[in-house]
């Protein structure tokens, strides 16, 4: 479902003109539509039905009014952090259905976790788990846990977003995580439950899903046969989503019903943990042109947003779509779309045939994940305002930051 359409050369966020939300708003601006999110989050929960759950990964967008939508849907979380923990609990969100993932979970992030009762801890290392039976220890409690393992495959995604390869910090060599089981289920105050993996980012290919999937599958029959009863399967994050018209899309249907079929009669629940492909396309960052500066090779438009708005432009060299707001007539020129930031990487896009004069704002194109989560205060720029659309209704989500919120927390020296 595409919330972005333009309607007599003018730009649509579902019902309303985004040239009326940004006049009301202002720029630069994260704008998110609310039926594309609930849309692309059915999407998985249909395609899973009963066999499993959607933990949605915050880190993608982790906005409240956002995690509110998706609380109300009944959606599960995957956090990383005991923030992203009180973001989800402050939404409504149902610490039931709470999976703890990240490599480097902290003693009172494993307290507060334990505290509220959340579905398991995707362990990633054997200290890890010593620390995890330690502290439910301390609460005369029993932690659920998952391993996540690293099955090395090679997700061929950017190398900056692959993680499931044994050059990356995450997860526990599949080949160790027989023994680290047995371990787990030797430990007083530690209740094994899944089997937890996470290849990477952006994949457009079943292919390597499947084969990390397979690989668990042989893991957790080795498992009972030593008697480990496995009970969830985590597979991880999403599917890529198209940032290009020509990148492939994967259909969900069709890969859980590839997933299914190779659980064959194993009793177990499958958890999916989709960021990206429940936001990104739902969301756009509007920036306004404030100049147009042209050289005999360049021809810059210098935006009002920057990379500390977006980073994933300068980043992972990630390429989004930019469209006007307004569609003008007239001869298009090749820009490159850069902020007032000091630094030769702060580009949103570089390249782009456009017809373009000052004033102007662009839609850069599928935002809404990894976008307003991955900003920053860099050359003290105060964070941009978040909207949510909802028909013809905007919601605030999150006001535009001021100065004051930048100094709120820095002090002279006495
Ligand atoms: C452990 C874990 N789960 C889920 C996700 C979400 O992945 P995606 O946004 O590709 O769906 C990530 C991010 O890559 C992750 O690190
Ligand atoms: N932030 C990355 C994805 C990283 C996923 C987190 N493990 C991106 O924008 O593509």
């Amino acid at each position: 479902m595409n919330p972005f359409q333009y309607r007599d050369n003018e730009l649509y966020i579902e019902e309303l003109p985004l040239t009326e939300v940004a006049a009301q708003h202002g720029t630069p601006l994260y704008v998110y539509s609310r039926q594309a999110i609930e849309t692309a989050w059915h999407g998985y929960a249909d395609a899973l039905k009963d066999h499993g759950m959607v933990c949605y990964a915050v880190k993608a967008n982790s906005n409240i009014g956002v995690l509110n939508l998706l609380a109300r849907l009944g959606s599960g979380f995957d956090i990383v952090s005991v923030g992203e923990l009180e973001r989800v609990l402050t939404a409504g969100g149902d610490p039931s259905k709470v999976v703890f993932s990240g490599v480097g979970k902290q003693v009172d992030e494993i307290r507060r976790a334990l505290e509220v009762g959340i579905h398991c801890f995707n362990v990633e290392s054997v200290a890890e788990l010593q620390r995890i039976n330690e502290v439910a220890g301390t609460m005369d409690m029993q932690a659920p846990v998952s391993i996540r393992v690293n099955p090395d495959v090679d997700a061929k995604t950017h190398p900056y977003i692959s993680t499931g390869l044994k050059q990356n910090k995450f997860g526990i060599d599949i080949n160790s995580a027989e023994q680290v089981y047995a371990l787990a289920a030797s430990l007083a105050h530690i209740n094994v439950i899944g089997v937890d993996c996470h290849i990477g980012s952006q994949i457009t290919d079943v292919t390597p899903f499947l084969d990390a999937l397979d690989r668990l599958l042989a893991l957790i029959d080795r498992l009972a046969g030593k008697g480990i009863q496995i009970r969830h399967l985590d597979l991880g994050g999403g599917v890529g989503v198209q940032y290009q018209q020509d990148e492939p899309v994967v259909s969900l249907t069709d890969y859980v019903q590839q997933i299914v079929s190779r659980l064959g009669a194993r009793a177990l629940t499958l958890i999916m943990e989709p960021g990206r492909s429940i936001v990104a396309n739902a969301g756009v960052l509007l920036t306004r042109v404030e100049y147009l500066k042209q050289n005999d090779e360049h021809n810059f438009a210098i935006v009002d947003g920057a990379m500390n708005d977006l980073i994933r432009p300068s980043l992972y060299q990630a390429w989004q779509d930019v469209k006007p707001l307004q569609l003008r007539t007239g001869t298009s020129h090749t820009w490159d779309i850069v902020g007032p930031i000091c630094e030769t990487t702060d580009f949103l896009a570089k390249g782009r045939q456009l017809v373009i004069e000052q004033g102007d704002i662009l839609a850069i194109m599928d935002s809404g994940a990894y976008g307003f989560t991955m900003a920053s205060n860099y050359n003290s720029r105060p964070r941009v305002a978040e909207i949510l659309v909802d028909g013809q209704q905007t919601h605030v989500v999150r006001r535009r930051e001021i100065f004051a919120d930048l100094i709120a927390h820095e002090y002279l020296i006495e």
